[in-house]
């Protein structure tokens, strides 16, 4: 965490400008980059100076907090600042959430249900610009309720044939898995991209097989074909992710888990590889040579529910890449994580152990605390139960664990500028001004 003179960046609040600058996640940031994340939260509540997280450098970040206190409002919160950056900080970063919930494409909507704490916090409600891709063959859907939405597939060809054994849950094993593996390896060996004809085609011509597995396996692959998330050719990376973007991909709509972790196995995976690029093309351009390649941007990977896509004890189909190559080496390449869950004794313990922040929202679970501190580190002086119990119940107070500065802050996140989509609905209607401010708790004097 960097310490520095306030007097240039938004106030803490209550116009104080003489206190320090704090950064968590870099303690070299000299002021550029930051994310106002929101005030520090005295022993009494009251509010303190104003806390930023770094953008400059790659994180891997966990939210944790039990339902309904904060984990997806803070993570609309890191997006927002990501969107609002200067330029040309800005243009070399994009956004991607995976929204598992269906719930972020309001951010294109100023969140004017909050303008009063907004306004007591000094900021003003405002949508982002935001892209939404959902699973081509949901568009239609979406387009009916008048949401703007873009398409978004992948490559059947992307999958290897023991992926979409584990992707349907199919014995690799039973003569079903092996008709299935045989022709996906056979297409892909032929290097073109194939379509669904082209595999049930292909199952047909199976000399080995019963009919029965062939009836079977081109029942699936129909199956597959009605989710529209897989097609011949598949969306390109550089049109989902673009520097100063932040797209959302909806993927609400598939059913199967499985499924979901198989799409994330496969862009987690890939933008790792464009990075690595990227950064390749970085270093030969720091080098002094002449390069006319563009520039992947660094990129920001948000994760809501990612017990799904990192449970602990067992793989899913994202496990390895996220683990072995977004978290334990996406710094190198400037790959950024956010990883949000409810249940932290659910997610694979290398996630915390690997994550250089830690966002803590209200937990009461025993096993939940515990798996934290499991892997709380050193420096922590008094155990997470304790600095949990003087957070309290408010909504959107989180405990930032900071491996850099190798410290731990109680904070109150700040309010969201663009429209959360996530909080419950109310059996009194939709929600009218000011009654947000209600629900949240917070103490009149400190809103
Ligand atoms: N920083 C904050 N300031 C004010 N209110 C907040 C803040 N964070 C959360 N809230 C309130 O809490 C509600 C629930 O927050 P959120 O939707 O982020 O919960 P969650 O932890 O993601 O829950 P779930 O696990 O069910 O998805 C929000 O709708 C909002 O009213």
């Amino acid at each position: 965490m960097s310490e520095r003179e306030n007097k240039d960046f938004r106030p803490a609040f209550g116009r104080k400008f003489n206190v320090t600058l704090r950064v968590l996640g870099n303690e070299e940031n000299a002021g550029e980059g930051l994310l106002f994340l929101g005030n520090y939260m005295a022993l009494d509540h009251s509010r303190g100076a104003a806390v930023y997280l770094d953008a400059l450098k790659p994180h891997a970040i966990l939210i944790c907090g039990k339902r309904g206190y904060g984990k997806s409002y803070t993570m609309g919160c890191i997006l927002e600042e990501l969107a609002f950056l200067p330029e040309p900080i800005k243009g070399n970063l994009g956004s991607l959430i995976i929204d598992t919930m269906g719930i972020f494409w309001t951010m294109r909507n100023p969140n004017i249900s909050e303008a009063v704490r907004l306004k007591n916090w000094e900021l003003t409600p405002s949508g982002l610009g935001i892209e939404v891709f959902v699973p081509a063959g949901k568009v239609d859907a979406y387009e009916k309720r008048n949401i703007g939405v873009k398409p978004f597939s992948i490559s059947i060809r992307e999958l290897s044939g023991s992926q979409w054994c584990r992707t349907l849950r199919i014995e690799e094993v039973s003569p079903l898995g092996i008709l299935l593996v045989r022709t996906i390896e056979s297409l892909r060996e032929k290097g073109d991209p194939y379509s669904f004809e082209d595999v049930i085609n292909e199952i047909f011509l199976d000399s080995r097989s019963d009919s029965a597995s062939k009836g079977a396996a081109e029942n699936y692959f129909r199956a597959v074909k009605s989710w529209g998330l897989f097609s011949k050719e598949g969306t390109s990376i550089s049109e989902l992710i673009t520097g100063g973007r932040t797209t959302v991909l909806d993927v609400s709509t598939l059913e199967n888990e499985n499924v979901c972790a198989a799409a994330v196995s496969i862009l987690a995976g890939r933008l790792y590889e464009e990075r690595l690029e990227a950064r390749r093309i970085y270093e030969k351009k720091q080098m002094g040579e002449k390069l006319e390649d563009k520039e992947f941007p660094l990129v920001w990977l948000f994760i809501d529910e990612a017990h799904i896509f990192l449970p602990a004890g067992r793989e899913s189909l994202a496990s390895e890449v996220l683990i072995n190559r977004c978290l334990r080496q996406g710094r190198q390449p400037g790959l950024s994580l956010v990883l949000a869950t409810q249940r932290p004794a659910s997610l694979h313990p290398d996630v915390v152990s690997q994550s250089d922040l830690l966002i803590c929202h209200r937990l009461t679970s025993s096993d939940d605390i515990l798996a934290l501190e499991t892997s709380r580190p050193l420096y922590m002086q008094e155990n997470l139960r304790a600095y949990l119990k003087k957070m309290g119940s408010e909504r959107g107070a989180a405990l930032i664990v900071d491996d850099h500065s190798e410290s731990v802050h109680m904070v109150r996140i700040r309010p969201r500028r663009s429209w959360h989509g996530g909080g419950e609905p109310n059996a009194l209607g939709p929600c009218k001004e000011g009654r947000e401010e209600t629900k949240t708790q917070v103490p009149e004097q400190f809103t």
